[in-house]
């Protein structure tokens, strides 16, 4: 992915929740949004994912102008996006949280739809369980039809809120592994407190502070950072 920001600015109530002077990411695969609470991570991942809108500015994705953008359809069929949690209809089985929009959006004959669901089900170990409900599955279960729901209509680049915060250690552990098995499927964007995780699942990582970006670089200089306070978020994180 490409990312290119100049001058890009969001306020909620007068308050500043971004506010990027400039920033320019060519061939980035799997990137990591990192940084204190409140520093204004959902707010950048929500804004290249054109949930919330730019006050003001320019934010690029893969060429892409986002900010004022007429028609976001078509960069909509370019994007996946999975929250913390509440990702699934909660009425609908699994397998058709996942075909819905093949059938529906993408006009996907039912049956080839099932068999494609199916496929990708099956890759990320939750088959089995294509029949249930959402509240007959766990967290992380859950958490794995979401990503399948967002990549099979052939998303360029995933984005991801804190997708294992709402889940117990091991749960957060099986759908970090699954994001590990699916780098190879897309472009992805993560914002996570999980470093540990961070270092092995992303290329490069952007660390978000009062709106503003303090470092970013290749994910591995992040554990050995010359800034004092990167070094500082860092150590407590990874609990040094
Ligand atoms: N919808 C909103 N209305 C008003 N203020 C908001 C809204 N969303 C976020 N903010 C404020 O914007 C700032 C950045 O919030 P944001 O959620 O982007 O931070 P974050 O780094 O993702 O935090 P966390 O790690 O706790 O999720 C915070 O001060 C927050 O209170």
């Amino acid at each position: 992915m490409n990312i290119e920001i100049q001058n890009l600015i969001k306020t909620y109530e007068k308050e500043s929740a971004i506010h990027i002077d400039t920033l320019d990411l060519k061939d980035i695969h799997t990137l990591a949004i990192v940084g204190p609470s409140g520093g204004g991570k959902s707010t950048l991942l929500k804004l290249l994912g054109t949930i919330e809108i730019a006050d003001s500015g320019s934010l690029k994705v893969n060429g892409i102008e986002i900010v004022g953008l007429k028609d976001p359809k078509s960069y909509l069929h370019e994007i996946g996006f999975v929250f913390q949690h509440d990702n699934l209809f909660p009425n609908l089985t699994v397998l058709q949280n996942v075909t819905i929009h093949l059938i529906y959006t993408y006009q996907m004959d039912e049956k080839e739809a099932t068999t494609l669901a199916e496929k990708w089900l099956n890759k990320v170990g939750i088959l089995e369980h294509k029949d249930k409900k959402v509240h007959q599955l766990s967290g992380g279960q859950a958490q794995r039809a979401a990503i399948v729901r967002a990549l099979i209509t052939g998303a360029k680049l995933l984005m991801l809120d804190e997708p294992t915060s709402a889940l117990d250690p091991e749960l957060a552990y099986e759908v970090m592994m699954t994001l590990m098995h699916m780098k190879e499927e897309t472009d992805m964007i993560i914002v996570t407190h999980e470093l540990n995780f961070a270092r092995r699942f992303a290329d490069y990582y952007l660390f978000v502070e009062e709106g503003k970006i303090l470092a970013h670089g290749p994910i591995e200089q992040l554990f050995a950072h010359e800034n004092s306070r990167i070094q500082e978020f860092v150590n407590k994180i990874t609990f040094k």
